[in-house]
């Protein structure tokens, strides 16, 4: 959109704040203060200042200031037209794009107030005309009216009734004067015509200061309406609303210098009033728009409370006499002028909206409305699902820290069990406590026999790696049917060994055992004996059997016996006197993981309530028996077994009674009551006398037995004497034994010996 006369005026932007635009227009002394020799004292020092140029007493120098700076000050002989263009127009032409501008003129009576606005407003007006003109894609639309505030009464100056006008508050449009003439102006002529007509009714009077006092308020309104032609009519014009006023206050000298009486004292009251009022408005808009600011309180504000800090560019032009005489009215002006360019205004651009545009504006924005809700509600749904899914990370989260809290318990628990089991390999290797593991040894070989059905309980308390422990150790000793079934056929061959070599002694020791009847009773009610002896028959069978059962442990059962067996003569007291002296390490890893697996085996299958009798020998009857359970596989085994028991593992019968328990069995899980009792209520003795002869059918057991024995020794004395000649302490032995049991020729020449 262009602009007027200087088009660029009208190109400032709306909607901000911006103070009032405050100018001091000083005119030149008239004739009559000529008359009198006044002198100016008053002088512009450039664009923005103006000085008191008159010496101040010391009194006054303290009371009033001696310059004064604006936004522009106008020297005695600038034109209207320079005032004008300079104070006024950029303000007041703001109204061809919308915004509201009101352009005031103040001062003292004959200051030039009517003078300098009456030049303002033409020039405002025929800027406005060309403006129109220049733009011809928009259709506008003037229209014109006026005020006068006389005596605090509102009186239509296009109108000859005087009547005074009502104001009215519309919400929208602020306060409005009721049945007010709006005449819509053609041109320029016609605009003359109608500002002659407003002077004609105006009311003036004559004052001793000016013979043409203007004794009203005079407001020109001038409203401009425009609108795009190409959307005239059609449902997308709106056009562009906004009103310029053109105020010329009345005077604001104070009555006693017009010599006032009678009317023009009354005029007088009333015209302070209002200029009372707009003053204390100003002052309070000056300070910020905090706290109650009195519009109301006269006609003149109320009328212009939207020029006054509202949705208006403003612009003050103060008149000003140069004379000394009113010096003190001067000085009011310029307080009040200096009380204005504090005040703030936010004007806006007014956009009016015809019916149908505006029908079509509020559907649009019902569909836009309507469309974010859809959008929200999708974006809601959305969100939801994030949420679910942030709420099943946190879940996943938590359950892998709980999987790995429990895999440090686990390990924990493992190394615990390592750690026992390390510490009882290294505790149990004695002669005594060898000795107590094979008194012992009935019971492991009958929890074996009938602990099957709770092992999956027994089980379920252990960590997984227990588990896995215990799962090794029932493959060794007790794995079901097959390794029960080998403790069974296996207990007659080493129970006859023993009863051979050292039976006396085993015997003695079980049968001085109290409940030893007892034993007998629930081994007849837990025990099948014609079972047993079925799977003493069947060894071979049973062999092959979990072979094809159970395809992976039963390679490690095989190899477990081989390794168990050299173990077992490793272990033996006699072979190797100091048994901890071998460590671990030079075990093989299979070697290791069966010492730890048959340690592991002691501490978990065999608790028992009677601590001298249990536990001396915990941790080494799980291996003294797992061996003898292994080594039932083959004949060479049960063989060497034998050898080694017969000749030194119960020499000493003293030593049972008085090891020591170890204590580590209180860290296990407890078997269940009625299981432990029919553990240590086995006798040896009786289990011996029902279990079915070794071999039965050929050779006596005990025949048998010393047979294999001898052919292993020797073999096994021949394989090191040739192979290893220096091998001469029981270590080596040991190591060249274990050798020759894990050749597979050895194992296969002993299986076959064995069937
Ligand atoms: N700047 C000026 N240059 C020349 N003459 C001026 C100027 N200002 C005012 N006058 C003259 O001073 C006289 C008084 O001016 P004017 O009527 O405008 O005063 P006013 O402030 O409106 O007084 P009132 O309040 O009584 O109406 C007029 O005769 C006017 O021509």
């Amino acid at each position: 959109m262009g602009s007027v006369g200087g088009e660029e005026a009208m190109q400032d932007p709306a909607d901000r704040e911006e103070r009032i635009l405050v100018s001091v227009r000083l005119r030149p002394l008239n004739d009559k203060e000529r008359a009198r020799n006044d002198v100016p004292e008053w002088e512009c020092i450039n664009d923005t200042t103006i000085i008191y140029r008159s010496n101040l007493s010391a009194s006054d120098r303290s009371l009033y200031p001696t310059a004064y700076t604006f936004d522009r000050v106008f020297r005695a002989d600038a034109s209207t037209r320079q005032v004008y263009e300079e104070a006024a127009k950029e303000v007041a032409l703001s109204v061809v794009n919308g915004i509201n501008s009101s352009i005031f003129a103040y001062g003292q009576t004959s200051s030039g107030k009517t003078y300098t606005m009456s030049g303002v407003t033409e020039y405002t007006v025929a800027d406005i005309f060309n403006y129109i003109q220049k733009h011809t894609e928009r259709e506008f639309v003037l229209k014109f009216s006026a005020i006068e505030i006389y005596n605090e009464s509102v009186r239509d100056l296009l109108s000859t009734d005087s009547t005074p006008l009502r104001l009215l508050d519309d919400p929208e449009r602020g306060t409005v004067i009721e049945r007010l003439t709006e005449a819509t102006m053609r041109d320029w002529n016609h605009f003359k015509e109608l500002i002659s007509f407003c002077e004609a009714q105006r009311q003036i009077g004559e004052t001793s200061l000016n013979e043409a006092s203007s004794r009203s308020h005079q407001i020109l309104r001038l409203t401009i309406e425009s609108s795009a032609c190409e959307f005239l009519g059609n449902d997308k014009s709106s056009s562009l609303a906004a009103s310029v006023n053109f105020v010329d206050l009345a005077g604001s000298e104070r009555a006693s210098q017009t010599n006032s009486a009678g009317t023009r004292l009354k005029e007088g009251c009333h015209i302070n009033r209002s200029l009372l009022t707009l003053g204390t408005v100003i002052r309070k808009l000056s300070k910020g728009r905090n706290g109650h600011i009195p519009f109301r309180d006269s006609k003149l504000t109320r009328i212009l409370q939207s020029s006054l800090g509202g949705n208006a560019r403003t612009a003050i032009i103060c008149t000003m006499s140069p004379a000394r005489i009113h010096v003190e009215q001067t000085r009011n002006t310029l307080l009040f002028a200096s009380c204005a360019k504090e005040v703030s205004t936010n004007a806006q651009v007014n956009v009016v909206v015809s019916d149908k545009a505006l029908v079509k504006q509020l559907q649009k924005e019902l569909a836009r409305l309507q469309s974010e809700l859809k959008t929200s509600g999708s974006a809601h749904s959305t969100s939801d699902c994030a949420a679910l899914l942030r709420e099943k990370d946190q879940e996943i989260e938590m359950l892998k820290t709980e999987v790995k809290e429990l895999t440090l318990q686990r390990d924990v628990a493992q190394t615990q069990i390592k750690d026992m089991i390390l510490q009882a390999i290294g505790d149990g290797e004695s002669s005594t406590e060898f000795d107590s593991v094979y008194s012992q040894y009935p019971k492991i070989r009958v929890r074996n026999v009938w602990d099957f059905g709770n092992q999956t309980e027994e089980q379920s308390s252990l960590s997984v790696d227990c588990e896995e422990s215990l799962r090794s150790f029932i493959a060794y000793s007790d794995g079901h049917s097959i390794c029960s079934d080998d403790n069974l056929f296996q207990l007659p061959d080493l129970d006859k060994n023993l009863r051979m070599r050292s039976a006396p002694l085993v015997v003695s020791h079980i049968g001085i055992r109290d409940d030893q009847k007892n034993i007998e009773d629930e081994q007849e009610e837990d025990a099948d004996d014609q079972q047993e002896e079925d799977s003493c028959k069947d060894v071979k069978c049973i062999v092959s059997e979990e072979l094809i059962r159970n395809p992976h442990t039963q390679p490690k059962v095989v190899a477990s016996s081989l390794n168990t067996y050299t173990d077992s003569i490793a272990s033996s007291p006699f072979a190797n006197a100091d048994t901890s002296a071998l460590d671990l390490d030079s075990y093989s890893p299979g070697l290791q993981e069966n010492k730890r697996v048959n340690h592991l085996r002691q501490d978990f299958v065999i608790p028992s309530p009677e601590k001298s009798y249990a536990s001396p020998w915990l941790r080494e009857i799980g291996t003294s028996s797992s061996r003898s359970l292994r080594f039932s596989r083959s004949r060479s085994c049960r063989a060497s077994l034998m050898r080694n028991s017969s000749s030194y593992w119960f020499d000493d019968e003293e030593s049972i009674q008085s090891t020591t328990p170890i204590g580590n069995e209180k860290d296990f899980t407890r078997r269940p009551d009625v299981l432990q009792s029919k553990a240590y209520v086995l006798d040896q003795n009786t289990y011996l006398e029902r279990l079915p002869p070794w071999n039965a059918g050929e050779n006596s057991v005990e025949t048998s037995a010393i047979d294999d024995v001898q052919n292993v020794e020797s073999s096994i004395d021949k394989e090191t004497k040739s192979n290893c000649p220096e091998a001469s302490t029981p270590q080596i032995k040991e190591e060249e034994d274990l050798k020759t049991m894990n050749s597979p020729t050895d194992h296969e020449v002993s299986f076959h010996h064995a069937s």
